[in-house]
């Protein structure tokens, strides 16, 4: 929850390496998923990162338990309260927020310095972190928003996965309502019926958005070429 970070806008490139059509060069950008718990957005994250080498996790720190199949590291930092509380003090995360009674952060990491070589990183973030990164970062935010095809199917799957107690499933079901509120601060929304129907669109998104003109640092040089003759 903190000022503008001016390293995180998109400012061009450095010019030595660009004006050829191989060697274009384009600043990252930081892919956001978000949706009520269950709705399906660590899933199609996966998805995303097996099929997109080029597409790095942003491993968020948490203050949560960790879950069957999470491993440490990968799926999030699992810190003590302590930790993340000094974290937060030492101004390590880009946005942190409060979610079902535990924290969770975003820690600056590798992040900065990746976008500006022109890597892209994945956010499995709140509507909190997401309005956080936005302000921050606007120019290199891109924000998909994944609704359940229904709240009765949305309840079926927190069942489904089998990792929470029911107390905490009906925590979350009773937040979904509050959290889709959120659905229109958001630049993209799919709603997750079919898993493979959903990634291809998910997919498709970030495709487009690493095209967009004003990602593409490299154009104008490039085009300036083209248009010198
Ligand atoms: N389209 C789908 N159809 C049926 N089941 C699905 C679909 N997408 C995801 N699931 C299943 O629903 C469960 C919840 O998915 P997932 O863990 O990805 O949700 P999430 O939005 O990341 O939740 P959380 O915010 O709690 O981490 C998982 O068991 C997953 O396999
Ligand atoms: N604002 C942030 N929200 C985060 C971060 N990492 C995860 N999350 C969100 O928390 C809930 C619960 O996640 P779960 O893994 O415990 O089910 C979910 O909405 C995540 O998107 C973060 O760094 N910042």
């Amino acid at each position: 929850m903190a000022d503008i970070d001016p390293s995180l806008s998109a400012a061009p490139l450095d010019a030595a390496s660009l004006g050829s059509r191989d060697t274009l060069q384009r600043r990252g950008l930081m892919f956001i998923l978000s949706s009520p718990s269950g709705a399906g957005k660590t899933t199609i994250a996966r998805m995303l990162l097996d099929a997109e080498p080029e597409l790095g996790l942003s491993v968020s720190a948490t203050t949560r338990s960790i879950r069957p199949g999470e491993v440490d590291g990968r799926d999030y930092h699992f810190v003590p309260q302590t930790e993340f509380d000094r974290m937060v003090e030492d101004g390590e995360f880009y946005e942190w927020a409060r979610v079902f009674g535990n924290s969770y952060g975003t820690p600056k990491g590798q992040i900065r310095a990746g976008l500006k070589s022109g890597r892209d990183f994945l956010f499995d973030i709140d509507w909190q972190g997401t309005q956080q990164l936005h302000q921050k970062a606007q120019a290199d935010v891109v924000r998909v928003f994944i609704l359940p095809p229904s709240l009765e199917e949305l309840h079926r799957r927190l069942v489904g996965r089998g990792t929470d107690s029911v107390e905490v499933i009906a925590a979350r079901m009773a937040r979904a309502q509050a959290e889709i509120s959120h659905w229109d601060g958001y630049d993209y929304v799919v709603i997750n019926d079919d898993v493979e129907t959903c990634f291809a669109k998910v997919r498709q998104i970030l495709h487009a958005e690493r095209m967009r003109r004003t990602r593409q640092t490299g154009l104008i040089d490039f085009v300036r070429v083209l248009t010198s003759k």
